[in-house]
């Protein structure tokens, strides 16, 4: 199974936030999308989950030489960087809620309970309204959810980000475990976790997505690298040559 993005543009107005952008991800792997703020990676993932229409290109699922770009948003499993649950049932009552919508995508159905429990939920807040939740505590359940439907691609914008050191150990198992049936990709500013996380690195930068390769994740030198990568703007470098080569031919 493959995730195949061709060409593909987006805009909002006239800013071009993915600009011709190509790239293949292959379940297996875990993939750190890494970028500047407003670069574009909650967009991207937007995209691929079918949230936001593309201006150009396409996005695809390839399995076996076919490719489908008429896959569901429900194909796609997404983690929110912000809570999407409804604050007006407790945990117990949306999990609940959650098995009985996506029944048929959910192997070895078992009490909301336990599935609250195996993400770090305290028997204590089952009951309470999400709206009372805590941050860390909503992404666990948003994680937990997402997790539970095994989709082929699973986005996760900005996770563990909000996770004590426990539970952020627990979440890295658990995301390590899903690579084997989906396609994983997320998004993070912390390259710690990206190095401890990832089978590959991609950036995406200046709309265009580029993959590190894994064998240079753990260089010393992979921050240094990383951050002259991000730094550099092409309009800028396009710019600065403009006006040295003139300069150098007027010599
Ligand atoms: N619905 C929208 N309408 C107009 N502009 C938008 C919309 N959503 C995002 N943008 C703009 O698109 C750009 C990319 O935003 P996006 O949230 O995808 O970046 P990001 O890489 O996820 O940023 P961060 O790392 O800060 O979370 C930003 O300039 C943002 O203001």
């Amino acid at each position: 199974m493959k995730l195949t993005l061709t060409n593909v543009t987006k805009k909002f107005d006239q800013q071009t936030i993915i600009d011709d952008a190509s790239f293949t991800f292959e379940k297996g792997k875990i993939y750190g999308l890494l970028g500047r703020n407003g670069s574009g990676k909650t967009t991207l993932f937007n995209c691929i989950s079918r949230n936001l229409p593309l201006d150009g290109g396409q996005i695809a699922f390839d399995e076996e030489g076919v490719s489908r770009q008429n896959y569901e948003n429900t194909d796609v499993g997404f983690v929110y960087a912000t809570s999407h649950l409804p604050g007006f049932l407790t945990g117990y009552e949306f999990v609940k809620f959650f098995i009985e919508v996506n029944q048929a995508r959910i192997q070895g159905i078992q009490d909301p309970s336990v599935y609250l429990l195996e993400a770090g939920i305290e028997e204590k807040d089952h009951h309470r309204l999400l709206r009372d939740y805590s941050y860390g505590m909503h992404n666990k359940v948003q994680m937990l959810v997402t997790m539970m439907v095994h989709a082929d691609v699973l986005l996760l914008d900005e996770p563990l980000t909000s996770f004590d050191v426990v539970a952020a150990h627990e979440m890295k198992k658990l995301i390590i475990a899903q690579k084997e049936n989906s396609v994983v990709i997320f998004s993070t500013h912390i390259l710690q976790l990206a190095q401890d996380l990832c089978d590959e690195i991609v950036l995406l930068h200046d709309g265009k997505l580029t993959s590190i390769s894994a064998e240079r994740i753990h260089d010393a030198n992979f921050e240094e690298e990383i951050i002259a990568l991000l730094s550099t703007n092409s309009e800028k470098q396009q710019m600065v040559s403009k006006t040295v080569v003139p300069n150098e031919a007027g010599e």
